[in-house]
């Protein structure tokens, strides 16, 4: 692993996952690697079925029993674990334990996480009561003061509340809130706003970033929106068909510059309210299901640079960078002509 290595606090390492379907096996995410330092928040990106959530499922040990994890390694706070020894028990335990302790999950749906039977505060007081000693009575002043944290107004009206009582929004501030009840050093995030408003939306990620600063925690944060991406992340990790196309430290530099067509792709079809009006780009064809992929770069059948040895062969890593990853072979050549395109239009 080149990027981002400064002590990381969450490291995966060549992650490479099949999963069993009709007694056939398919990789649905191949060598798969990054790194996220503390108070980092990473934006992992890609178009639906990329991988995303496998990702955070294999890291928190929840994968599907027909999911085999080939290799892989994850490193978090300092600590090896070996992600394809998950059917071992101890090993399996080791993962889990970091569940709820050092690792928090935010879904998309708050009714996966939140019991419709227990009023709200009482599910944070839990959360709470799990990670430290105190009092029940303390641990209710903090859940109240982690409901005001999450910009929930009227805390103390609201701690009793059942979750059938509360808008969309406020159950997500409420499931933030216990999941970050356990005091985590990482919070891993299932696409936790897709389903709200856009106002909405845009309170809960300024929540994130006010969580980030108080907490120091870091995040990484699945969506398929990059604009999401670019409003609450540091960092980025592209991924298209279970493998990564382009992964940096430094988000400006590959939304100003990205390297790889499918960043670039994914880049011109996102709106922008500057271009009202303008017809919006999207990215021909589809992705392969799992059982249509084939060797090289994934997604070479749609690529507008694809040349005949994209479909050859693995391809590597050809950055060059220690900050960035790049899988493409003509990443380079593709510039150049972008450049002297340039030079000739203006
Ligand atoms: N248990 C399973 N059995 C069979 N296929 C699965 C299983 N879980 C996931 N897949 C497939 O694996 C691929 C990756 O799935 P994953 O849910 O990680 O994608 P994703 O990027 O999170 O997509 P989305 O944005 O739609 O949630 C998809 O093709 C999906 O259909």
């Amino acid at each position: 692993m080149t990027e981002n290595m400064k002590r990381p606090l969450l490291a995966v390492e060549d992650l490479t996952l099949a999963l069993g379907l009709g007694g056939e096996e398919f990789n649905a995410l191949e060598h798969l690697s990054f790194a996220l330092r503390e108070g980092e928040a990473r934006g992992l990106v890609g178009e639906s079925g990329s991988g995303k959530s496998l990702t955070l499922r294999a890291i928190l040990g929840l994968l599907p029993p027909n999911a085999v994890v080939k290799s892989g390694t994850m490193t978090f706070d300092g600590e090896e674990f070996d992600l394809a020894r998950q059917s071992n028990r101890s090993e399996r335990r080791r993962i889990e334990r970091l569940r709820g302790s050092g690792i928090s999950m935010i879904f998309q749906e708050p009714s996966v996480a939140l019991n419709p039977v227990i009023p709200v505060g009482e599910q944070i007081v839990d959360a709470v009561l799990r990670r430290d000693h105190m009092t029940k009575k303390h641990a209710r002043e903090y859940a109240i003061h982690l409901m005001e944290l999450v910009g929930i107004h009227d805390a103390t009206a609201k701690v009793d509340a059942y979750p059938f009582e509360l808008s969309g929004g406020l159950k997500q501030r409420v499931m933030i809130a216990a999941a970050v009840a356990g005091k985590p050093r990482l919070i891993l995030c299932d696409e936790p706003t897709t389903a709200l408003d856009v106002t909405v939306q845009k309170q809960i990620l300024s929540v994130f970033t006010h969580l980030r600063d108080e907490l120091g925690a870091g995040l990484l944060y699945v969506t398929h929106d990059l604009a999401v991406v670019a409003q609450l992340c540091d960092s980025v990790t592209v991924l298209y068909s279970g493998n990564v196309m382009e992964s940096s430290s430094d988000l400006r530099a590959v939304f100003d510059h990205p390297r790889h067509p499918y960043t670039e792709a994914l880049l011109r079809s996102t709106p922008d309210v500057d271009q009202i009006g303008r017809r919006l780009y999207s990215i021909p064809g589809s992705a392969p299901s799992l059982d249509e992929r084939m060797v090289g770069c994934p997604f070479a059948p749609r690529c507008e640079y694809r040349q005949d040895d994209c479909g050859q062969q693995r391809i590597p890593d050809l950055s060059k960078t220690p900050e960035r990853t790049v899988h493409c072979l003509h990443q380079v050549e593709k510039r150049t002509l972008d450049a002297v395109l340039e030079e000739e239009t203006s």
